[in-house]
């Protein structure tokens, strides 16, 4: 069953001149019940904007997108999203900040449901002791966790993450890719992760969806990662597997894709 349906999706923007930019040109893609997926592509070929599209951020020129059998309309509890920063209100502490999304979502439910609901969040993200912590008082690799916590705390039917580890050091992007391996195989979460990392990407990916150059991008390929889960990353290194999946991610991202941007492409895209 799928989570997430989006169906011919375009969008154009306001371009240069009173010309419209068409950004993306009609993607369609289905995204599974627990299944995570990555958005890989060149920068600005649109990946953060189909992103944006699924949490009801920005609004599609045309075609759909369904999420849970819903069509989406806007922003809404069924989507959580993780930024590259943390996006963590600086005057409430670690728990405060997951505490209040959880009251936002969970209206009904009594005070200790939604204290319970929180300390959980933060347990699953090994931060029970930082709780009592104001955002400025913890290093920016537990920011993110916070972030992370605070997404899965409200229990959405799909995560969705932008870059979330883009901002941090080689060290605590390792580490925090393995928690996040951990915490979706645990809570069977169904992700959409944007990513420039192509080793994070087949770490964490059922599938990734490789975009063209933009403008007018659209699905290029779609590789299917067929590793056994749990993976570990030293194992993985010297997979057979993990190094073609490795080279494919590669040659389609700066093989293929050097070739296809031509002028006869860059004119048709322009209205
Ligand atoms: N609100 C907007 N108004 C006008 N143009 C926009 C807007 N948002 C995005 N764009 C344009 O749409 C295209 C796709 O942008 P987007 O940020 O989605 O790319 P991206 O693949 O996420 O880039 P990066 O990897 O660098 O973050 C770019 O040409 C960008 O300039």
């Amino acid at each position: 069953m799928s989570t997430v349906e989006v169906r011919d999706v375009s969008i154009r923007f306001p371009g240069k001149a009173g010309k419209k930019l068409l950004a993306l040109d009609r993607i369609s893609l289905d995204v599974r019940e627990g299944e995570f997926i990555s958005l890989i592509g060149h920068s600005g070929c649109g990946k953060s904007t189909l992103l944006n599209l699924i949490a009801g951020l920005l609004k599609p020129t045309s075609g759909s997108i369904v999420c849970a059998g819903a069509p989406v309309k806007g922003p809404g509890p069924d989507r959580a999203m993780v930024f590259q920063s943390h996006a963590l209100l600086p005057w409430m502490t670690c728990f405060q900040n997951i505490e209040l999304a959880v009251k936002q979502v969970f209206k009904r439910s009594s005070r200790a449901e939604i204290t319970e609901r929180a300390d959980a969040a933060l347990n699953m993200v090994h931060l029970a002791h930082a709780g009592q912590n104001y955002p400025y008082e913890i290093s920016g690799g537990m920011k993110q966790r916070v972030g992370i916590a605070r997404a899965l705390a409200t229990e959405p039917r799909v995560l969705l993450m932008d870059e979330p580890f883009g901002a941090l050091d080689a060290l605590t992007r390792s580490s925090l890719q393995d928690e996040l391996v951990r915490i979706v195989e645990a809570t069977k979460s169904t992700v959409v992760m944007v990513t420039h990392d192509i080793d994070e990407a087949i770490l964490l990916s059922d599938r990734v969806v490789m975009m063209t150059r933009g403008p007018a991008a659209h699905i290029g390929e779609i590789v299917d990662i067929e590793l056994a889960r749990p993976r570990d990353r030293i194992g993985l290194a010297t997979d057979r597997k993990y190094v073609a999946y490795r080279k494919e991610l590669l040659e389609f991202l700066y093989a293929k894709q050097d070739r296809i941007l031509d002028r006869a492409q860059l004119s048709a895209v322009s209205v």
